[in-house]
């Protein structure tokens, strides 16, 4: 019987996100149970025999839902028999004072699956988003006005992380499952349209499907490709010059920011802020551009609050950030 293509099309992406990787090495496949990551783990396992490596599978357990322990078991047991080497189901509890239910369980979950990655000695750790979930995280990053590096969308990797499965599709993974004969599991939030992103994947995206032709999340997924190329060049641009221009206390010199592009300079005075122990999550663009006020509109301000009980203020021809530091 011949491979089936999206069956072919998830193992060759596995191949080619692995293909660094040593025989010997471990890899732990982050599985919620559903399509995308059963894909990812049915192709991780078959190319592990080939390449010699380790294999674990887990899945977090958020305690959100009735009857989550059961899920948990359920996805492990399914695990087991793809052939996993070792499965485990990591429990946590969300906990997230100021953040979102999906933030919150998301933060609690790559916490958990960062310490499960040290104690199992994994060299990589794969996610299951597919190109449909990098066109949503676009869209909501297009609404909420968040600036290049949201549109950018999520990485191929970062840390130890690694997402293979990033230019297929969703259906690709269905497909895939599907030949396979694998049961997945649908997460009821899935379709709960109280989530912005399922109005983005059950209205939004469909409609634009519709209206301007298909192929509308692969066109996104590449846009956010190209700009991620640039957000990351100026943001090493911007990280070298505050290096340079950082001077004592922290402080940054006006009159070589104002000589800077404004791209550059207020990616300059984010760092900064940060530095300064502003929280990451809670400095917007708005922030940062009160803080170019500073340079561009000086009308003697007396200084700028920004989130962390940080403060910039200018004086003696240079920005200050005081606060905690970072
Ligand atoms: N309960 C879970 N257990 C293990 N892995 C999970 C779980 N939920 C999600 N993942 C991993 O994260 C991938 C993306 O899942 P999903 O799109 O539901 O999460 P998300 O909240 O959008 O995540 P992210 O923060 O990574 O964008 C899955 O393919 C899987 O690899």
């Amino acid at each position: 019987m011949s491979l089936h293509p999206a069956v072919a099309a998830v193992r060759l992406a596995v191949r080619r996100g692995l293909a660094d990787l040593e025989p010997g090495a471990t890899v732990l496949v982050a599985c919620s149970g559903g399509a995308d990551s059963t894909a990812l783990l049915a192709a991780t396992v078959f190319e592990a025999r080939g390449a010699g490596w380790r294999v674990v599978g887990a899945t977090v357990d958020h305690g959100l839902q009735a009857g989550s322990a059961g899920v948990a078991d359920r996805v492990v047991a399914r695990m087991a028999a793809l052939g996993t080497d070792e499965t485990l189901t990591a429990r946590v509890r969300v906990e997230g004072a100021g953040l979102g239910p999906e933030a919150a369980a998301r933060r609690a979950r790559y916490a958990v699956l960062g310490q499960v990655r040290e104690s199992v000695g994994a060299d990589a750790v794969l996610l299951g988003h597919t190109r449909d979930d990098q066109a949503e995280t676009v869209l909501l990053g297009l609404a909420r006005g968040s600036g290049g590096r949201s549109l950018a969308g999520m990485r191929r990797g970062f840390d130890h992380y690694r997402r293979p499965l990033l230019d297929l599709s969703r259906e690709d993974t269905l497909a895939a499952c599907r030949a396979e004969g694998l049961e997945v599991w649908e997460d009821p939030h899935n379709a709960d349209p109280g989530f912005a992103r399922v109005r983005v994947r059950r209205t939004v995206l469909p409609v634009l499907e519709r209206e301007l032709g298909p192929g509308v999340a692969a066109t996104l997924a590449r846009t956010a490709d190209q700009l991620r190329v640039d957000m990351d060049f100026l943001h090493d641009l911007a990280e070298a010059e505050h290096a340079a221009l950082r001077g004592e206390g922290g402080s940054l010199p006006v009159a070589a920011l104002l000589e800077r592009a404004a791209a550059v300079r207020r990616r300059v005075l984010r760092l900064a802020a940060l530095a300064a122990g502003a929280p990451a999550s809670e400095l917007f663009h708005d922030h940062v551009l009160a803080v170019d006020a500073l340079l561009t509109h000086w009308h003697g301000q007396k200084w700028v609050e920004l989130p962390g009980h940080v403060r910039c203020a200018r004086r003696e021809g240079r920005l200050w950030f005081t606060g905690e530091p970072g």
